[in-house]
């Protein structure tokens, strides 16, 4: 073996990667206890959403209602954070195997797109809050539609997103409900 080589037939017995893609990472630990506290003016959705219904904030924005979508309002995949958390704990065993070396991706998520305005929906029912909204132009560099084809992660880590869009409203409101003003 020329010595060129070596060092690459090295790293590819030691070397080993697993790099998660996280799509729209939402809830709460059930418990209510952990929950998601934005410094400042939240960015995402449903920390927004969830401060308007506790009243920290008068209104949604929902940024575009004229995308290609079922509504015209920004489609992603929202996961559930203990979903996520049990990903990575797949994928920790995964790269613990001796069998496993090399470099892997797996999207994480439930590969199924919801609206701004379902999200909106499922949130005033689990939270029974009125959430108000306005309409107004889209985002500079949002995209219509974002959700993952997470089938890869299903075969080689045994793992699939078990909690639906309610269980992630519900735990989010449960955190909020129980903090209003957040962990201040
Ligand atoms: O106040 C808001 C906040 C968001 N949205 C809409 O809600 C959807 C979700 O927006 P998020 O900001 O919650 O999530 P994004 O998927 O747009 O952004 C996420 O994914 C991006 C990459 O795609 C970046 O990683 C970014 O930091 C991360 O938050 C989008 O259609 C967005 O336009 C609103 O209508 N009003």
């Amino acid at each position: 073996m020329s010595p060129l080589i070596k060092p690459w037939h090295r790293i590819s017995v030691d070397w080993k990667l697993i790099s998660l893609r996280y799509f729209n990472p939402v809830g709460a630990h059930p418990s209510g206890i952990i929950g998601e506290d934005p410094s400042g003016i939240p960015n995402n959705l449903m920390p927004y959403i969830s401060q308007v219904a506790v009243g920290r904030r008068e209104f949604l924005s929902v940024f575009g209602s004229d995308y290609d979508t079922v509504d015209g309002t920004g489609v992603r995949d929202y996961i559930h954070i203990i979903d996520l958390a049990i990903g990575h704990l797949r994928a920790l065993e995964k790269i613990s195997n001796p069998s496993f070396s090399g470099f892997k991706a797996y999207n994480l998520g439930t590969g199924r797109g919801y609206s701004v305005l379902e999200v909106v929906k499922a949130f005033t029912k689990a939270s029974g809050k009125k959430i108000e909204y306005k309409l107004v132009d889209r985002r500079p560099g949002d995209i219509a539609t974002c959700f993952s084809d997470a089938s890869l992660a299903k075969k080689e880590l045994n793992w699939v997103a078990e909690k639906d869009i309610e269980e992630m409203c519900r735990d989010t409101w449960n955190w909020q409900s129980n903090n209003p003003n957040g962990f201040s």
